[in-house]
């Protein structure tokens, strides 16, 4: 299994944006975590399309669209134009699922489907086939620089064993409150993909990366 890290520029210095982007890259982190809220789903309101298409030419990583907003159905298609590469949308904010999941494929992106802290694992039973990662809330959606709620890596696992049981290989993903001291308590529950955004632009990005790196490489 590959293991990834995708740092969420919630957390950048967006004076400093393009280089501190780049100081991911070559720290080695392959995606790069894209927060969209909608100040309906979520309380907070971040960014749209026109500051993904900018960031897109500014670096080769995968660019990681965590949708965070209502109905994303209406929105998958001009986000996979302004540069997404993998469309992660909310189990709780879909009204069709599996269309929209649909959808994400018909525009050539990856699909990611998420639960908040809240949502049972077994939601996904039926729909664990139809995308390429799972994303598992590590805390409530909305804000940076929250700390990750211990439970949420019980449903890692969860899931990581209802993949296995289906001879199913997919990314599980996990976003909010992880840092170096606790990254591996996330790899041990089976995630492979980690966002973290404090934990990478707080200090030093390159630095920051090349620590998780580290800690990743050792689960390859
Ligand atoms: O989706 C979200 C929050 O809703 C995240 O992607 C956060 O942006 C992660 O930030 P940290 O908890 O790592 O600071
Ligand atoms: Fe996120």
């Amino acid at each position: 299994m590959k293991y990834i890290l995708s740092p969420s520029i919630l957390a950048a210095d967006f004076t400093e944006l393009g280089r501190q982007i780049q100081a991911t890259e070559t720290g080695g982190a392959e995606y790069l975590h894209f927060d969209v809220m909608d100040g309906v789903f979520v309380p907070s309101i971040s960014f749209g399309m026109p500051v993904l298409a900018s960031i897109k030419n500014a670096t080769k990583q995968v660019m990681d669209a965590h949708l965070m907003i209502t109905e994303p159905i209406r929105y998958v298609e001009e986000f996979v134009k302004a540069g997404a590469n993998i469309v992660t949308v909310h189990y709780e904010a879909c009204e069709d699922v599996k269309a929209t999941i649909r959808k994400i494929h018909e525009c050539g992106a990856k699909a990611g489907i998420s639960i908040c802290p809240d949502t049972p694992a077994d939601v996904l039973k039926d729909l664990l086939e139809e995308v390429e990662m799972i994303l598992v809330m590590t805390v409530h959606p909305g804000f940076g620089g929250q700390k990750l709620i211990p439970e949420t890596l019980e449903k890692v696992a969860e899931i990581r064993q209802m993949l296995d049981d289906a001879g199913l290989q997919r990314d599980i993903q996990v976003d909010g409150g992880i840092y170096t001291n606790n990254v591996e308590m996330a790899l041990k529950a089976g995630a492979n993909v980690i966002v973290a955004g404090s934990a990478v632009f707080k200090g030093s990005p390159l630095q920051n990366t090349k620590e998780f790196m580290e800690i990743l490489k050792r689960y390859e």
